[in-house]
């Protein structure tokens, strides 16, 4: 930044993601989340930085080339729903002729096939067929959200980074995307999604990372998460407690700065656990960084080895069965897990 200012937005974060997989990313706004996923598709912009390794297929995504992430990487083994569609689109071609384009770029699909095929894109993301030749400007932000969730599905990749894929949407579209998505999931994809939207990070979700001012605090299976025992990480417990259908008792305070971090660890002046401890960056062990929780969070500034990620054996698909279930379904879930 302008002075030599340097801005932390993402710090030591470390996670792996499994093929059927599907992880939600949440926190606050402003805490990283975008830039997370701006870093493995190369996207970040010119003045970042990055340091570490990310690797999908064999390929390091942090020191791969423009080539190699324009002809292997964007959109044929990473498929990104941006979070800003209406920015992503391109702006004076219809909705067809960019699902087309798409069509014919990534996929083998022959020339005769292809309306065919952008029109059937269309309707795996619920996009209105009827809204094919309009231009981005005449989409609302919902539809709009739909087209790039289009675009992103085509080239099959087998890594989706959706950035709050269902903003804008209603709860029944909300469910159907987020359902949509869970089926690429099924189908073999790993799914990163970054939501704001708990409760359909709950409906989908096999593993839940919580990030704050940076740093993954907490990443736990989802049926723990928001079944029993709960999240361990008092911020991780603040954002459920805030939720209309639980307590809706918000977290006093605000996020910090991420020019301006206090020392030591970044919650500390909003935790109503704060303690002398605090002082000192809790590390993730045992899937929590926090002094006062789980695994004690060893001091260290920013240790980037995560013990024990709260990776559920039993996967997705017996999870959401069990969810169906209920409860109870989801406590056995979570013991067979803890087994
Ligand atoms: N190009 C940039 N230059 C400087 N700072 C940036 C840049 N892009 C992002 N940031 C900063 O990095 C931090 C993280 O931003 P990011 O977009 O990842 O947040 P987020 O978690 O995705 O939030 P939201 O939920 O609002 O989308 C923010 O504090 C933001 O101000
Ligand atoms: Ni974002």
């Amino acid at each position: 930044m302008r002075g030599g200012r340097h801005i932390a937005a993402v710090s030591a974060v470390s996670f792996d993601l499994a093929a059927g997989e599907c992880l939600a990313l949440v926190g606050e706004s402003g805490c990283g989340k975008s830039v997370l996923a701006s870093a493995l598709l190369g996207l970040l912009p010119g003045n970042a930085q990055t340091a570490g390794t990310a690797v999908l297929d064999g390929i390091d995504l942090l020191a791969a080339d423009e080539r190699t992430l324009t002809r292997t990487v964007r959109g044929r083994r990473i498929g990104l729903v941006p979070q800003s569609p209406a920015a992503h689109l391109t702006p004076v071609r219809t909705v067809r002729a960019q699902l087309e384009e798409t069509v014919r770029e990534l996929t083998a699909t022959p020339r005769a096939d292809i309306r065919k095929a952008a029109v059937a894109a269309a309707e795996r993301a619920s996009f209105p067929r009827a809204l094919l030749d309009h231009y981005p400007h005449q989409l609302s932000g919902g539809q709009a959200q739909r087209a790039a969730t289009a675009l992103a599905l085509i080239g099959d990749a087998p890594l989706l980074l959706a950035d709050e894929p269902t903003t804008g949407l209603d709860r029944d579209l909300v469910d159907r995307t987020a359902d949509e998505l869970r089926r690429h999931a099924d189908d073999g994809r790993a799914l990163l999604m970054i939501t704001h939207d708990l409760a359909a990070a709950e409906r989908i979700a096999d593993r839940v990372a919580v990030m704050y001012a940076g740093r993954i605090v907490e990443l736990t299976g989802a049926a723990r998460f928001f079944g029993a025992p709960g999240p361990r990480h008092p911020y991780a417990r603040g954002l459920l407690a805030a939720l209309p259908e639980r307590d809706f008792t918000p977290i006093p305070g605000l996020p910090p700065e991420l020019g301006a971090l206090p020392p030591g660890c970044a919650f500390a002046p909003r935790c109503d656990r704060v303690s002398g401890a605090c002082g000192s960056v809790p590390r993730l062990v045992d899937g929590v960084a926090c002094h006062h929780v789980g695994g004690g969070g060893g001091a260290g500034a920013g240790g980037v080895d995560a013990v024990g990620d709260g990776r559920v054996d039993s996967p997705s698909r017996a999870r959401s069965r069990a969810r169906s279930g209920a409860g109870a379904g989801a406590q056995t879930t979570e013991e067979g897990a803890r087994a």
